[in-house]
């Protein structure tokens, strides 16, 4: 009985087995706006087989973007435009739906990623940054304004709002984005922050923004709605976030009623020095797991299904997610299910078209109807 194919649950949200969709930047919203890419992008992971697919970062206000192209709902237009995406993999699909919200903070910027730009200074096209403090993210990048009561006043009400948003698209888990060098990470790192208010120094100050932003999100939805955060639990910098402030700071936000924690690492100094490799984060995800007891999920080059399965069977996670890997095979679900001698969710058109066809590949069995 394959592990990675039992069900699980974050908070009230029941999932089918243990395998999620990593958010991914598409760089495909006009505006924030969703758009057909949206529709054939996530339509496609839709029928992976996946149990919880996260939608990228979203940006909660415009200047939140980490590029002109983000995808946001800081307003109801937005809603509208993703509305129809999620309409169709309702009717079409099991998978559970999350959104990751987000505020990218200093490394906000209205540049073209794959031209290489990041961080464009406002008089050539971009948008004022904010952050912590006014320190930029690397060398020679525009500083950001260090925000003040009214500026972390409004990025929470901006929180709020679109983890509203959220609900009303009727999409049962949100994902604050707390990794990756991002606003809320950049206020828990003393690479970032530099502050000596209430909101810098001591590692409890460093939390206080990031809890009081979860706080007022969990607050502001229904408890059926799972909500989590997804941090980076070291910066891979000597002197910066670490492990074990990722315990303290995952126990608090335990207290506060934090459905799962989502851990990744790295992305806020260009100094870090990752060891990529196989399964390269998922130690800390153990710990933080053993240490908080809370469902947390894995990922970081997490490609092989044996692999996966041993991760959620020894409790290092509860459930893996995959980005790159399902990007270059969709139904890597499909594969590691027959692979496990697990079943999976095919869609019944697929299934009732070429009954032959699956059930050479996959056996009599492997592909359940929904
Ligand atoms: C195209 C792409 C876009 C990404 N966008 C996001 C994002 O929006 N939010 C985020 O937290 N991580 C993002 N990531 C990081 C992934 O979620 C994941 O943590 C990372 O790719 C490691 O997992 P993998 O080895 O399975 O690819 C992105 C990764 C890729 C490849």
């Amino acid at each position: 009985m394959s592990q990675l194919f039992s069900p699980t649950t974050l908070g009230q949200l029941q999932l089918k087995n243990r395998i999620a969709i990593a958010p991914m930047c598409q760089y495909s919203a006009v505006d924030g706006l969703a758009t057909d890419w949206h529709m054939i992008h996530l339509g496609n992971l839709a029928l992976s087989g996946a149990a919880l697919l996260m939608l990228e970062a979203t940006a909660v206000s415009p200047e939140g973007r980490i590029s002109a192209y983000d995808l946001g709902l800081w307003s109801d237009e937005h809603v509208q435009a993703l509305q129809p995406v999620v309409a169709a993999i309702r009717r079409h699909s099991p998978i559970r739906l999350a959104v990751q919200i987000a505020h990218a903070g200093r490394k906000a910027s209205s540049a073209v990623p794959w031209e290489g730009g990041a961080n464009i200074a406002p008089e050539h096209g971009g948008w004022q940054t904010v952050a912590p403090s006014a320190v930029p993210h690397a060398d020679g990048e525009t500083v950001p304004l260090a925000l003040d009561e009214a500026g972390l006043a409004k990025v929470k009400a901006d929180f709020v709002a679109t983890a509203r948003r959220v609900h009303a698209l009727g999409i049962e888990a949100i994902e604050l984005h707390g990794a990756h060098g991002y606003l809320l990470h950049q206020f828990l790192s003393p690479l970032s922050n530099q502050r000596t208010d209430r909101y810098g120094g001591s590692l409890e100050n460093r939390m206080r923004f990031p809890l009081e932003v979860f706080a007022a999100v969990r607050e502001a939805v229904p408890r059926e709605v799972a909500v989590g955060v997804r941090i980076s639990a070291s910066d891979w910098v000597e002197g910066g976030w670490d492990v074990a402030q990722s315990v303290v700071f995952a126990n608090a936000l335990k207290a506060l009623g934090t459905d799962f924690m989502h851990v990744s690492s790295g992305g806020v100094s260009p100094r870090q020095k990752i060891p990529v490799g196989p399964g390269y984060q998922i130690g800390f995800a153990e710990r933080i797991r053993r240490e908080t007891g809370l469902p947390t999920i894995g990922v970081g080059l997490i490609t092989e299904p044996e692999q996966a399965e041993s991760i959620v069977l020894q409790g290092q996670a509860d459930m893996v997610a995959l980005a790159r890997g399902i990007l270059y095979d969709p139904r890597w679900p499909w594969h590691a299910a027959a692979k496990l001698g697990a079943q999976v969710d095919a869609p019944p058109q697929y299934w009732r078209s070429q009954p032959h066809n699956l059930k050479q590949l996959f056996g009599e069995t492997r592909l359940g109807q929904r």
